[in-house]
């Protein structure tokens, strides 16, 4: 894209499922501590993106009071999860806020389920986004996305769920190739995928609630 702006800031949209219904995939191992992990995880990864240089605001897209409350303590800015229709109409959703809120900032969805990000990475993915008028980043395993980003003035059309990777791809979105960020693709949803987070080192959150259940 011309006229790259090199310190292009972004609002985050960041969704946040109601904490009852999320991490079905955690459900068999932790039982009733999978509320409480989703609200960790979501915590760290909204913790890393109000440190972000690049970030000038974090959106939290949530029908969650709890969520709500405990995110906004960190820093994000909550706006109710409408029109209450799943995970692309959320992130639609939060996005027109940011773009009211912060006309001149791109707009950066990203999944909340990443608690191993640091915000040097973010910002290092960030700047990559800023190249393109619509870019994401893909999952460990490669086939999902765990962020999707467009610039200032590109349409905002987020293709989350199942095979994003490809989704993204084939509606011009172009992919950061960036190879050391790997808490930014560490997506948690089974407890394989928590064991590596844990591996990579995760957030103060996570690690509190880890250590107590001596995981
Ligand atoms: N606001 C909002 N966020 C959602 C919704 N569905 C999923 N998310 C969020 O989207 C991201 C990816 O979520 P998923 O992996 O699909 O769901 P999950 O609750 O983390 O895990 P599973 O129950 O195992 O699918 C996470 O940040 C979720 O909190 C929704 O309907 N509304
Ligand atoms: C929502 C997505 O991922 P997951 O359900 O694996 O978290 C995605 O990769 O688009």
């Amino acid at each position: 894209m011309t006229g790259v702006v090199d310190d292009q800031r972004w609002s985050l949209v960041i969704p946040v499922k109601r904490l009852a219904a999320a991490k079905s995939r955690l459900a068999a191992p932790l039982g009733r501590h999978r509320a409480e992990l989703a609200l960790a995880i979501a915590s760290d990864t909204v913790m890393a993106a109000v440190e972000c240089p690049r970030v000038a605001e974090v959106i939290v897209v949530t029908g969650d009071p709890l969520a709500a409350g405990a995110l906004a303590d960190l820093g994000a800015h909550p706006v109710a999860d409408e029109p209450d229709a799943g995970l692309n109409p959320a992130l639609r959703h939060g996005a027109r806020s940011a773009v009211r809120r912060r006309p001149d900032a791109g707009v950066c969805a990203m999944s909340a389920d990443l608690p191993a990000l640091r915000a040097a990475e973010l910002d290092r993915v960030l700047a990559a986004a800023a190249r393109h008028a619509t870019a994401f980043l893909a999952d460990t395993p490669g086939v999902g996305t765990t962020l999707y980003a467009a610039s200032p003035g590109a349409a905002f059309r987020p293709g989350f769920e199942g095979s994003s990777r490809l989704r993204h791809r084939a509606a011009g979105a172009v992919e950061i190739d960036l190879a050391d960020v790997p808490g930014a693709r560490r997506d948690v949803d089974t407890l394989a995928d928590l064991r590596e987070a844990a591996r990579l080192g995760v957030g103060p959150h996570t690690a509190k609630l880890l250590g107590r259940l001596s995981f």
